[in-house]
Parts: structure tokens; C-alpha cells; sequence
């Protein structure tokens, strides 16, 4: 198997997405979690840009063992001595520096010519080398660089004393074949030494994985990624889609060093501290990704699961694939739900509850236990607890304090509360009626538009008796959204 090195870079192009900023204690855990994760190198900051990235980059080269901790600068004395101090404390360390070397940067950006900017860049890497060891150089925008001097430049900073030379795609403008043969033209035409290629590719054209691989299949041997695949503008290749792809495809002869069941766990730890929902639809890590809702499908994958999953959500940390039912379900998916529930039915009455089933299905998107046990009269489960009233008092100087009312299979309840927030407080209250052990697990709000009249919709997990229960409500008050989500997920446990 050829080894290929994974570069994490959430922590320095996947925080500059707007609104994704952590501070360092935030950066700290996000750091453990590659290094418990299994990457080679975690990309930590770009310390010139502020203080307070300085000093993260400093924390986290005291907090991480294994991977090698990077610092990026420009190509300026100053940025690379900043970057050397900031990383004093890194057991391995690595400075990135590199320059713009297409020739829309060279005229636009830096108003210079060819010749003076790989002076920068040999200039840069030499400079570097007086602090590390270690010098990864980038040619910025190389995918729309020419390659004669692309090859040019390469060859001057690997003779200067880089180690790794990154060819990034930074506009993710090239098409794979494109991207690939540029990787092969650098391989062909310039004598690496013992240094190596690297990838780095964005997303604007939604081909940055398919890039990545392609350079890897054509000699690059480290890849710079994201959780998530987030980063500027459309996003970075993202780490788990690269990995898998590799792993679900040994016989290409490519590995990683990525403990893969970590996978799924880094990626809610990322989207929770950098306030980034992951889309449903997102490939190894989104909500639906190990989801069958059509009939066919679930037929499919109740008699074996290869079917339709080509691989293993545990080997990826989540606990199992979902079976959801939807008015697109067949009789083999309802008749294995009901089997779980404790429901043996012959065919003829399968077929009478597989119609109502439908009509149901028709009308609520998807279906429940306690619906499916209703279709079968054994409804007595069927959301025992419904919210009467809730009052919230909120806003700036005051206390906020929640009042709230519950129908508990048809006898009232009521409560109030103070609470860290409306939400806080209105939680507590209902948690002072229904005495359970009861963990908020995930929250998530999100706008459905963009007004301020618009519905908020919550999704949230509920842990009990270490089950994790799902709720889901949609109202365009966002404290009540999530007290009735809280509910939701509530009614599916309390007997
Ligand atoms: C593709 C990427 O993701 S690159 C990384 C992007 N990340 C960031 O930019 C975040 C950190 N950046 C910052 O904090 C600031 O931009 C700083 C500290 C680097 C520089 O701030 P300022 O000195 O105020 O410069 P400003 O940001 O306005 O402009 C950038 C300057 O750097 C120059 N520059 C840009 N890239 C490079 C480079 N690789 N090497 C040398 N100079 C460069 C530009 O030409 C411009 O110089 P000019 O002012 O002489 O025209
Ligand atoms: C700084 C470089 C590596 C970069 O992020 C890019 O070119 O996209
Ligand atoms: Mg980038």
C-alpha cells in the first residue's frame, strides 16, 4: 500500500469561513480530535494574522503530540519569523509559506513579473529553512498557472530546500483529468529529490474531491483537507470523503493513516464549535447518508445490506443505518419495523395495515413508532405529552423565566423556571414536570428562509437510558420550536 500523508487544514482554511472563528480552547479540542483522529499534519494558523492566532498555534503546539503542527505565512520575512516563534514549543514542526504564481496574481495581486516572483519563492523557502527543518511551499492558484513555469518554480524552491510542494487549486477551477495531469507534467518534468507533491483543492465547481484523488492517482502523496470540508468560500476536499474513497477502493493501492471510526464523532465536534450544520445530504458524514427511505431500496438492504451501502456505517463511528419509513415504503420495510416493535402479522392483515400505513404516510412526512403501533391498536404510547401553554419572559436586563403548561395523558400540569436563555428556561420547566434523566444531545436551529418572519426549524437529540431519541418541530416562535421538539423526542420514551 502507498502511504498517503493527510494535511488537515479545518483549523487555518476551514476557519476562515465568516462566522466559523473559535478561540484557542475551541482550536485545542478541535486539535486532540485530529490527533486522536490520525492525522500527519494539522495546519494550526496563519500566527502573523493576530494575536490571538499566534497564540493558538502555541497552545495547540503544546497540546498535540503525534502530528506535525504547520504554520502558513506569505512570502515575507516577516510572517515566517512570527510563524518559527509561534511554533518554538511543536515536538515536529512545519512552516508553509509560498507565493501567488499565476499570472493573474502575479499582475493583479503583486504587479510584478514572472522571474521576480520566484526569486520571492526561493527567497521565502530559503528564509524558512534557518527555523525548520521542515518547508512545505505553496504556489498559490497553481491551477490556472502555466506549467512550463509552474515546473520552473517547483524545481527552484525544491533545490532552495522545501519538502513538500503544494499545488493548490485555489479557485477550484480545474476539471479532474486537468488537475491530474498537472500533478503527472510536475512528476515528469522536475527532480523532487525526496520531496513531495501535495494537494489542496476548493470546492467552487464541486469537483474538489474528485481532484484530489486524481492528483494522488498521479503521483501527489499528501492531501490537504477539512472536516466537514469546510474552508473559503464553496469549501475545501473534505477529509472523510478522501479517506473512504481511498479505503473503499484498496485495490487502487492507496492508504491513510486515519483511524476511521473517529471519523463521525470529529465531524460533530467541528460542526457544533463552528456553529456549521452539515447538510442531510453530505457524503460519509450528513444525516441521510446511511438513511434508505424508498421501499425498493429498504427491501434491498433488509435482505443484505451491501445492496445499497458501500460500507459500513460503524466503520465510519455511527452506530447503524436507519430504515426510514415514508409513503415511498414497501410491505418488507414495514413488516421488519413491526417485527422490532414486537408485531407479528400474517400477510393478508400485513396488507390491510400496509394500506393504512399509506394513507398515513400520505399525510406526515415520516412515520413514527408510536404511529406505526396505532395503525396496529396498540396506540397507547402515541404523544402521551402535549404543551397546553408556554409563556417566556426574555430579552435584555431581565431574567429570562419560562411558564409552561403540559397535558400529561389528559390530566394539566404546570411549572415555571429560570433559565441561561428563554430556551434554558422553558427546558427546565418541562424538565421539572417529567422527572427522567434526560440529556439534550444536539440542538440545532435553523432559518427555512431568510426573513425575519421566517419558521424555524429544530432538530434535536435527546439521550435516555443511553438511547438517543429524535425530535423535530417547526414554528415560527423559536422557543416553542424548541420545546416541542424536546416533546417529540420525550413522547418516544415516556410509558
Ligand atoms: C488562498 C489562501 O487561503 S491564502 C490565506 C488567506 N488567509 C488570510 O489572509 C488570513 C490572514 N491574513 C491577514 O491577517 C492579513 O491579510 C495579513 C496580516 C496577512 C496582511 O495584512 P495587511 O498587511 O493589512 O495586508 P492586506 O491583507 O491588506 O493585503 C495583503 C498583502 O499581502 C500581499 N500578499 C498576498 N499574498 C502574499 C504572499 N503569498 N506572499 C507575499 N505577499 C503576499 C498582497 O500583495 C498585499 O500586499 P500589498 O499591501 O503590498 O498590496
Ligand atoms: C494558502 C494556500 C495553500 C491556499 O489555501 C489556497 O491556495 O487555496
Ligand atoms: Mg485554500
Amino acid at each position: 500500500m502507498e502511504r498517503i500523508y493527510v494535511f488537515d487544514t479545518t483549523l487555518r482554511d476551514g476557519e476562515q469561513v465568516p462566522g466559523c472563528q473559535l478561540n484557542t480552547i475551541e482550536k485545542i479540542q478541535i486539535a486532540q480530535a485530529l490527533e486522536l483522529l490520525g492525522v500527519d499534519v494539522i495546519e494550526a494558523g496563519f500566527p502573523v494574522s493576530s494575536p490571538g492566532d499566534f497564540n493558538s498555534v502555541v497552545e495547540i503546539s503544546k497540546a498535540v503530540t503525534w502530528p506535525t503542527i504547520c504554520a502558513l505565512t506569505r512570502a515575507v520575512e516577516k510572517d515566517i519569523e512570527v510563524a518559527a516563534e509561534a511554533l518554538k514549543y511543536a515536538k515536529r514542526k512545519r512552516i508553509h509559506t509560498g507565493i501567488g504564481t499565476s499570472d493573474s496574481h502575479i499582475k493583479h495581486k503583486f504587479n510584478s513579473n514572472r522571474e521576480e516572483i520566484l526569486e520571492r519563492a526561493v527567497k521565502a523557502v530559503k528564509y524558512a529553512r534557518n527555523f525548520v527543518d521542515d518547508v512545505e511551499f505553496y504556489a498559490e492558484d497553481a491551477g490556472r498557472t502555466d506549467n512550463e513555469y509552474l515546473a520552473k518554480v517547483v524545481q527552484a524552491v525544491v533545490n532552495a530546500g522545501a519538502t513538500v510542494i503544494n499545488i493548490p487549486d485555489t479557485t477550484g477551477y480545474c476539471f479532474p483529468d486537468e488537475y491530474g495531469a498537472k500533478i503527472k507534467y510536475l512528476i515528469d518534468n522536475v527532480d523532487l529529490k525526496n520531496a513531495i507533491l501535495s494537494t489542496h483543492c476548493h470546492q467552487d465547481l464541486g469537483m474538489a474531491t474528485a481532484n484530489t484523488l486524481s492528483g494522488v492517482i498521479n503521483g501527489a502523496r499528501q492531501v490537504e483537507v477539512t472536516i466537514n470540508g469546510i474552508g473559503e468560500r464553496a469549501g475545501n476536499t473534505s477529509l472523510e470523503e478522501v479517506v473512504m474513497a481511498l479505503r473503499s477502493h484498496k485495490d487502487r493501492g492507496f492508504d491513510t493513516n486515519i483511524n476511521s471510526q473517529h471519523i463521525y464523532s470529529t465531524s460533530r465536534l467541528v460542526s457544533s464549535l463552528m456553529n456549521m450544520p452539515v447538510q442531510p445530504n453530505k457524503a460519509i458524514v450528513g444525516r441521510n447518508a446511511f438513511a434508505h427511505s424508498s421501499g425498493i431500496h429498504q427491501d434491498g438492504v433488509l435482505k443484505n445490506v451491501e445492496t445499497y451501502e458501500i460500507i459500513n456505517p460503524k466503520d465510519v463511528g455511527i452506530d447503524d443505518n436507519a430504515i426510514v419509513l415514508t409513503a415511498r415504503s414497501g410491505r418488507a420495510a414495514l413488516k421488519n419495523r413491526l417485527s422490532v416493535l414486537g408485531v407479528k402479522l400474517e400477510s393478508a392483515e400485513l396488507d390491510k395495515v400496509y394500506e393504512k400505513f399509506l394513507n398515513l404516510a400520505d399525510r406526515k412526512k415520516s412515520i413514527n413508532d408510536d404511529d406505526i403501533l396505532m395503525l396496529v391498536g396498540k396506540e397507547a404510547r402515541l404523544n402521551r405529552i402535549k404543551v397546553d401553554y408556554l409563556q417566556v419572559v426574555c430579552g435584555i436586563g431581565v431574567r429570562d423565566v419560562a411558564s409552561i403548561g403540559l397535558n400529561i395523558a389528559g390530566e394539566h400540569f404546570e411549572a415555571t423556571a429560570s433559565g441561561n436563555g428563554p430556551v434554558d428556561a422553558a427546558i427546565r420547566a418541562v424538565k421539572s414536570i417529567i422527572r427522567r434523566e434526560m440529556k439534550i444531545q444536539e440542538f440545532l436551529i435553523q432559518a427555512i428562509d431568510r426573513g425575519s418572519d421566517d419558521i424555524g426549524k429544530v432538530h434535536m437529540q435527546v439521550e435516555h437510558n443511553d438511547i438517543v431519541y429524535y425530535g423535530f418541530a417547526a414554528n415560527t416562535d423559536i422557543v416553542a420550536a424548541s420545546v416541542e421538539a424536546f416533546i417529540d423526542a420525550v413522547n418516544k420514551f415516556v410509558e
